[in-house]
């Protein structure tokens, strides 16, 4: 069976297909199916079907070229072979190395598959239509080179459709990144669960539209293998978005604090106070230097104002323990007194949102910010870097070498705070080492104040009682929704408007 799994997040047949596994969790589940009585050549036979089901379409009085490698991605292709055949397709086989040399399940298919097997060139030959890449998979163990590179160079170069089995060879399924060089496919059919690499950039954009096949594994092998990793979906946190009863009061909602800027950048903050508001918060307030209140009283509505002049001015606001989430950071100014202020912010206890300068303020102190955190494991804290406010904060103390989801991941448990890194492939990571990544933003989302945006809604939910890793995961999808509604031509005025009828969808 194959399940359409959809690329914006809107739709997810099977709830409980959220875990991402890695590629060592892979074959730990394979080891654990197999430990439960079910072959291994099973799992191959189905995975290889899934394939050629895959592939089929695509193959249209074509010649199909089936790519095999030396392991058990290569035995996949070997089924997949002997299926696409035996629905009348052409088949070409071309392996890589010698048929002698294959072992376990892959030698058995190989044994099965009954055409000609050739010796893979640095060619795709003339008569290939579609091209199903059964290189490498799970099992990639060094950059690729020499005939393997050859020969994705030139199925690249040649512009055919691509049916890739489990992977695009050369991407590493664990952590998004390519190795050596990897083939860009138009399909990939992937088993039993998604992997991070289909999530993360630049993997996701390899793989092209993702397929997972239930290939027989059952889902009991999870509670051995406890997956931390996420897709981030809906049927995660959307039950909690809903308060549950009717006869609430407007605090019921939580009350959002945000710290504004001077009066020549209130913008940021509007836009955080307002999303904060469209995100369910029940009230919001912004808080701003004395000199700029007239700028912001000009501008909001319902949204309330009051005097937050330096220091002393934010913790007054904070006096009122009903303001139960803040946010600081955005279009804040970047030195000491940013810094005084997120202090007074941590210690006041409230749940806390720390975007942009919030986070700058910090580069020279990042060890200042995280004993601040620490201090409270309680109190949530959620920081909202973009790359350059991530490498600003975490540069000296994270391997930035490192992929996305293990910088991130690293970064939450240094600093006890959920931290959302932003992009593409936006991350929510929790301290604890889950992660969520989350993948329906869309690339007009890259604009001027889109991440303010974000920052109140992080907020609202946080005010609205949700754990912080679920309030940050849930505010990303609802900011990547917001953007597929507005559409292009987005600007971050529009996301906020956009929200509530996502949220209605949400509650239909
Ligand atoms: N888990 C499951 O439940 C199921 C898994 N299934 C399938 O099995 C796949 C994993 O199979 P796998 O472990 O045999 O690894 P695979 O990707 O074939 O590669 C290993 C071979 O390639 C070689 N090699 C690697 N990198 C190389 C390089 N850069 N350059 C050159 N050589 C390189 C490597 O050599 P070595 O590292 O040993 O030197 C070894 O010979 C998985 O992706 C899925 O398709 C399904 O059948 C259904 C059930
Ligand atoms: N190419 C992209 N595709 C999808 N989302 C993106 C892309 N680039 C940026 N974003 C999202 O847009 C937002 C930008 O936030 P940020 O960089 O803080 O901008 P600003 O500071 O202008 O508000 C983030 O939520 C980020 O994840
Ligand atoms: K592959």
């Amino acid at each position: 069976m194959i399940n359409d799994w959809k690329r914006d997040g809107r739709r997810s047949r099977v709830t409980e297909v959220n875990e991402l596994l890695t590629t060592a969790e892979m074959a730990e589940a394979d080891r654990l199916a197999i430990a439960l009585g079910i072959p291994g050549i099973e799992l191959m036979e189905n995975a290889g079907r899934a394939v050629a089901a895959a592939a089929l379409p695509l193959a249209r009085g074509t010649e199909v070229l089936v790519m095999c490698g030396p392991g058990n991605n290569g035995g996949d292709g070997f089924v997949a072979a002997r299926h696409l055949a035996a629905a009348g397709r052409k088949v070409r086989v071309m392996l890589l190395g010698e048929v002698g040399r294959l072992r376990g399940d892959a030698a058995v298919m190989a044994a099965r598959w009954d055409g000609d097997v050739h010796l893979l060139g640095p060619d795709v030959p003339g008569a290939a239509g579609v091209v199903v890449d059964a290189l490498f998979g799970a099992g990639l163990s060094k950059p690729v080179d020499g005939a393997a590179a050859a020969a994705i160079e030139a199925v690249n170069r040649s512009g055919l459709p691509v049916v890739a089995v489990d992977v695009p060879t050369g991407l590493d399924g664990s952590s998004g990144q390519v190795r050596g060089i990897a083939v860009r496919a138009t399909r990939t059919v992937t088993f039993f669960r998604l992997k991070p690499g289909h999530l993360l950039m630049p993997g996701r954009d390899l793989c092209g539209e993702v397929r997972l096949a239930d290939i027989g594994i059952p889902g009991s092998v999870l509670d051995d293998i406890r997956p931390s990793a996420f897709a981030n979906r809906r049927e995660i946190w959307a039950g909690r978005l809903c308060l549950g009863r009717r006869d609430i009061h407007k605090y019921d909602r939580g009350h959002v604090l945000v710290v504004g800027g001077d009066q020549w950048n209130t913008g940021a903050a509007r836009l955080a106070a307002r999303a904060a508001l469209r995100a369910g918060a029940g009230l919001v307030t912004v808080a701003s230097p004395t000199a700029a209140l007239p700028v912001y009283a000009s501008h909001l509505t319902s949204v309330m104002l009051r005097d937050g002049e330096g220091v002393e001015g934010v913790k007054a606001a904070l006096a009122d323990p009903r303001r139960n989430a803040v946010v600081i950071g955005p279009a804040a100014g970047v030195g000491d007194a940013t810094r005084d202020k997120v202090c007074a912010v941590l210690a006041a206890g409230r749940s806390a949102v720390l975007d942009a300068d919030a986070l700058t303020s910090f580069e020279a102190s990042p060890e200042q910010l995280f004993g601040a955190i620490l201090s409270d494991r309680a109190r949530p804290v959620v920081m909202t870097p973009h790359e350059g406010e991530f490498r600003r904060l975490f540069g000296s103390v994270v391997d930035m070498d490192a992929d996305k989801l293990a910088r991130a991941r690293a970064a939450a448990r240094l600093s006890g705070a959920v931290v959302l890194l932003k992009g593409t492939d936006t991350i929510v990571a929790a301290p604890d080492g889950k992660a969520w990544i989350n993948d329906n933003a869309p690339e007009w989302l890259a604009t001027a104040g889109s991440g303010d945006v974000l920052a109140g809604i992080v907020a609202a939910l946080l005010a609205r009682g949700l754990p912080a890793p679920l309030a940050a995961a849930a505010a990303a999808w609802l900011h990547g929704a917001a953007a597929l509604r507005a559409g292009p031509g987005l600007i971050a005025e529009d996301l906020p408007e956009a929200i509530p009828s996502v949220l209605r969808e949400l509650r239909n």
